[in-house]
């Protein structure tokens, strides 16, 4: 059979699934579970930003990404928003898989393994495939199954409300939201937007717009629409009714590419915590029509309580809120023990005062890519945005063969959702423990300023921002002069390096190096020559100012951890105590 083609396809209106058959498909298909959470969960409270100005409404301002023109009708679709919304919420116990995921906790990726060179590559690899084959079986065996596809397929249209700042800043937030879409599978077709005051209560934009964003809808075959701000239940709701497509906002779609691209067990707890505590609160209309469903034959019906979990009387709605509460509590828990175990590894690698690097930095700045240039790591690297969402740390050496380790974080994003930053929380925090943070900017991308904003803003939302900065401008070989020579007045300090070609990576290392805390002791030793582990340890560990060979072994003037000054103090000459920073 011919693979359908597109407008076939997304002709058919997703309201006709309705909420009943949705429900029931739910309950059948644990795959479309996943898809329609995306359907029926998003939103959140309209956060008010302050210092808006009185706009007057203007016409709907209406932009044809330049990313349009990359749109390939004919591409197989390969959506997969919402894949990761789980429909577990609805059973009781835990799966085989849940099981696998939490309870085998030795299995915590161990972060100083050596490195496969080839990991990135494979990864990067997995991930393409995996988008290709989805959307590739056109044979449709009943008619649930069109409904299934439907949902699945985004085709979207974007939509922001412009509150404050120029057109260019509006531009730049939608083009995000594009690469976020694009990101989590979707196709952009269309991007709109609107300058308002404030996004309307009941719409998001202006009620007499709605219209307009419906004639767009349906003249360009969009089975979604992607709002640029976190919307309420009610908002969104009203817009799925006007529009008859789906509609989904920044929060709900973050989540899913972060679910999509988690990797570790960490992560993936991490995420699914993000999910629930988003979805709890807007349980409402999703749990109303579960209720209309209980008692119903499919899964996670009324049968799912089990003994003890279900009062006399209850709705399905309460019992859902419970199990999810549940599940709450124990990813928490399960979280934490996580944590402990990273922490004893880090306590490990504090013991042996082994410096601590964290290059963090706004999502696609490059920070993988300069991971991997400076240890050679293969980190997964691609032109996605949250492409790595599970720390990395490497070993890296100084050129006089001190060591230190690189660790590779989490990007960042304006407006990240607050569920998620609590989520990785412990992972930015770890951040913050570093000896030196390696901020790594974007030179090319059209507003380098507003993402190194972006990085402070939630770096201190999670007290990660007292240590020292390294500020470094990447992608030196794409941006334009004009904006380097502005970056570099602003920021003198800063290092302007290219990942890709290599430019100014030597200057990094120097720059990391030279902020590199200083063991703590200063002493003078003299070695018999029998041991060389000794004088081999120090040069791993410590810094050599002096080396002399003498009648009695080898003299050397040295800076050490106090581990090592312990094991040297046999053969002291001198010692003195100096601070741990250099600043
Ligand atoms: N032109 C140019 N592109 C670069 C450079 N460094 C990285 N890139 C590209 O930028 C994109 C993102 O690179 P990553 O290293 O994955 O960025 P990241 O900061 O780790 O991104 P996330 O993990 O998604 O937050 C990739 O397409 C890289 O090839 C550079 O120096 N120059
Ligand atoms: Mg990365």
């Amino acid at each position: 059979m011919a693979p359908a083609s597109p407008t076939q396809v997304v002709s058919r209106p997703m309201a006709d699934a309705s909420a009943v058959t949705a429900t029931r498909m739910v309950m059948e298909k644990p795959a479309l579970g996943r898809a329609l959470l995306g359907t029926m969960i998003l939103s959140a409270r309209g956060r008010p930003r302050a210092g808006r100005p009185d706009g007057v409404v203007r016409p709907l301002l209406v932009l044809f990404l330049a990313r349009l023109k990359n749109v390939d009708a004919a591409s197989p679709w390969s959506c997969h928003a919402c894949r990761n919304m789980t429909d577990e919420f609805f059973t009781d116990e835990l799966t085989s898989g849940d099981r696998d995921r939490f309870d085998d906790l030795s299995s915590v990726p161990d972060y100083d393994d050596e490195v496969d060179v080839n990991t990135g590559d494979l990864e990067l690899e997995e991930r393409h495939a995996l988008r290709r084959v989805v959307g590739l079986s056109t044979e449709l065996s009943d008619i649930t199954e069109v409904e299934y596809r439907q949902l699945r397929l985004e085709r979207v249209v974007l939509v922001g409300v412009w509150t404050e700042g120029s057109v260019a800043d509006a531009e730049n937030s939608l083009t995000e939201l594009a690469a976020l879409a694009e990101t989590a599978g979707s196709q952009v077709l269309e991007g709109l937007i609107q300058r308002r005051g404030r996004p309307d209560a009941s719409t998001f934009i202006g009620r007499g717009k709605v219209d307009e964003l419906r004639s767009v809808v349906l003249s360009t075959g969009a089975d979604t629409v992607i709002c640029d701000g976190e919307l309420s239940p009610g908002q969104l709701r009203t817009l799925e009714q006007q529009t008859k497509v789906k509609v989904i906002d920044r929060t709900a779609l973050i989540l899913d590419i972060f679910a999509q691209h988690a990797k570790s067990k960490e992560g993936k707890a991490q995420v699914e915590l993000a999910q629930l505590q988003y979805f709890l609160p807007r349980l409402r209309g999703w749990g109303e029509a579960l209720s209309r469903q209980t008692g119903g034959s499919g899964r996670g019906g009324g049968a799912g309580g089990g003994v003890g979990l279900r009062g006399p009387g209850e709705t399905k709605l309460e019992t859902d809120r419970r199990r999810i509460r549940t599940r709450i509590s124990r990813l928490k828990r399960e979280i934490s023990a996580m944590r402990t175990i990273r922490d004893t590894k880090r306590s490990g690698r504090l013991r042996n005062a082994i410096p601590a690097v964290a290059i963090a930095g706004y999502t696609n700045a490059g920070k993988s890519s300069l991971l991997n240039r400076l240890t050679g790591a293969g980190v997964l690297v691609e032109d996605a945005l949250f492409a790595t969402l599970d720390p990395t740390t490497r070993r890296a050496q100084t050129s006089d063969g001190r060591i230190y380790t690189l660790s590779d974080t989490v990007g960042f994003v304006r407006h990240l959702p607050h569920q998620l930053v609590e989520a990785f929380r412990s992972t930015l925090e770890e951040v913050g423990q570093a000896d030196l943070m390696v901020h790594v900017v974007d030179g090319a991308h059209p507003d380098p300023e507003e993402q190194v904003r972006a990085v402070h803003e939630v770096l201190a939302e999670v007290g990660a921002d007292k240590l020292p900065e390294l500020l470094v401008v990447n992608k030196v070989d794409a941006a334009s002069e004009e904006i380097l020579l502005r970056l570099k007045r602003e920021w003198p300090d800063a290092v302007f390096v290219s990942a890709r070609t290599g430019r100014g990576i030597e200057q990094l290392q120097a720059a990391i190096e030279a902020r590199l805390p200083r063991p703590a002791v200063e002493m003078s030793v003299l070695l018999p020559y029998d041991r060389g582990d000794l004088v081999a340890r120090i040069h791993r560990r410590g810094e050599v100012l002096e080396t002399e060979h003498r009648d009695g072994g080898t003299f050397m003037r040295v800076r050490v951890s106090e581990l090592l000054a312990a094991d040297l103090s046999r053969y002291l000459v001198t010692v003195s105590s100096i601070g741990a920073h250099p600043q």
